[in-house]
Formats: C-alpha cells, structure tokens, sequence
C-alpha cells in the first residue's frame, strides 16, 4: 500500500515562477525515500505541501490512500507525520527547550508524566540533557536543529519528513541521528545534500529536477 501518492501537483508561490507543474510520486509504506536536489527546486515546498501546511493550485496528494481534500482531513492526519521543517526557527517556539520538544505529545493528550519520560529519553540519547531548561531562542543554531529534531522524532509518527537533518551538525551527531534512524520503523522521506548520510538510511533514492521527481 502507499504511504503517499501525489498525481499531478501544480504550484506557485503568489507573485512567483511556479515551483511544480504536474509532479507526481508515490512512497509505499516503510520505505525510507531519499530526495536531493539542486538549491532552489522545492524540497521544502514538497514537504510543506504533503503537510497541508501549503496548498496546491491543482492535483492531488492521497495518505495512506486516503484523498487529501480538505484542511481538517489534513490536520487529522498529520498526528501521524513527524516534519522537520528545514529552519529551526521555523519550529520551535515555547519558552523552554523541554517544553518544545514535549509540545506534540501533550497536543496527542499525552500525560506530563509520559511525556517527560519520553522527552528526557530523546534528550539524552541526542546529547541535548542539559539543554532542557534554555530558551529556544537563544541556542546555537545547530543546538536549534537537534531540538527541533527530537521534537519531530518524539511522537515516533508513522511518517517522517525531514528536510535537511544533518545541516550544521557535528559529525558525532550525525551519527548518533543515523543511528536511531536506522531502528525507524515508519516511513520516511528525508531531504539533504549529504549523499552518505542518504546511503546509509534510505531504501530508494530520487533526484528532484525540472519540475520531476525520477528514482536514481
Ligand atoms: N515563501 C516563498 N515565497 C516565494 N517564493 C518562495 C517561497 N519559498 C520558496 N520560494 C521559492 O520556491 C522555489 C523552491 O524553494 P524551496 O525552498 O522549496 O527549494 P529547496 O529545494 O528546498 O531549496 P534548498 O535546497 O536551497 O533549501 C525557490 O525558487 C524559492 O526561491
């Protein structure tokens, strides 16, 4: 069964040059799909589109082969995506880093005391424990992105999507991310320009030019 399958996306930012005309793909559950592309192609656009957070001017993009077609049935299912959206700032927003990361799982009706379980276990095994009590805000940026990412990852939803995970980070920490992505039981689409992190997680490889996304 597909996980995801777009026929025929169309989209323009307003005022701009159109991002896709007539994209399509599909992702079947469980795999793990690594996408890389130009700058500039809409990977970002991708994801946030598949989120509903952005809305095509045509086509269609079906979960777990259920039609996408309204901003609720989209806000139902995603309780069941983790997005790393590409910019930090983009995501987090709450005043401490133990807040943020706990946000998704107290929004699912998650009790405080599993919820802190949970976070305090994402946070040692991301080596962010003593980040716990700081303000978002005021992390470095590549603090910002292990943040933000366990805040994607605590849910353990049924899709991921993260864009660029491994951008500013250390490679001791790329590790420990591979690591844990490797026991990802999901599905997952994963965006970066770092080829061997993509070899190492991914089951399928795509190449997004020109408007098409093609397996490579
Ligand atoms: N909010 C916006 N308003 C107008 N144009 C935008 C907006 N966001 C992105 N774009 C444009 O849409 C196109 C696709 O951008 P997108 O960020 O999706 O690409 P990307 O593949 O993720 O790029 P990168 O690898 O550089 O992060 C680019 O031409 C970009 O300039």
């Amino acid at each position: 069964m597909n996980c995801i399958t777009v026929e025929n996306l169309s989209f323009s930012y307003p005022g701009h040059v159109e991002v896709f005309n007539g994209l399509s793909l599909s992702i079947v559950n469980g795999e793990k799909a690594g996408i890389r592309a130009p700058n500039g192609s809409g990977k970002s656009t991708l994801f946030l589109l598949l989120a509903g957070l952005l809305k095509p001017a045509s086509g269609s993009i079906s979960l777990w082969g259920k039609a996408m077609q309204t901003p609720d049935e989209f806000r139902k299912t995603r309780l069941k995506i983790g997005l790393l959206f590409q910019d930090p700032d983009d995501q987090l927003f709450l005043p401490t880093v133990e807040e943020d990361i706990a946000f998704a799982l107290l929004n699912r009706g998650i009790s405080r005391e599993d919820a802190r379980q949970k976070v305090d276990a994402l946070c040692d095994t991301f080596q962010i424990a003593h980040l716990k009590k700081r303000v978002p805000f005021h992390l470095s940026w590549g603090q910002k992105r292990l943040v933000s990412l366990a805040g994607t990852l605590v849910t353990e939803p049924d899709l991921l999507m993260l864009d660029e995970p491994t951008a500013g980070i250390d490679d001791t920490v790329i590790e420990t991310i591979l690591n844990y992505l490797e026991g990802f039981r999901g599905t997952m689409l994963v965006s970066s320009h770092d080829r061997n992190f993509l070899d190492r997680i991914c089951t399928s490889r795509y190449l997004l030019t020109n408007n098409r996304l093609e397996k490579c």
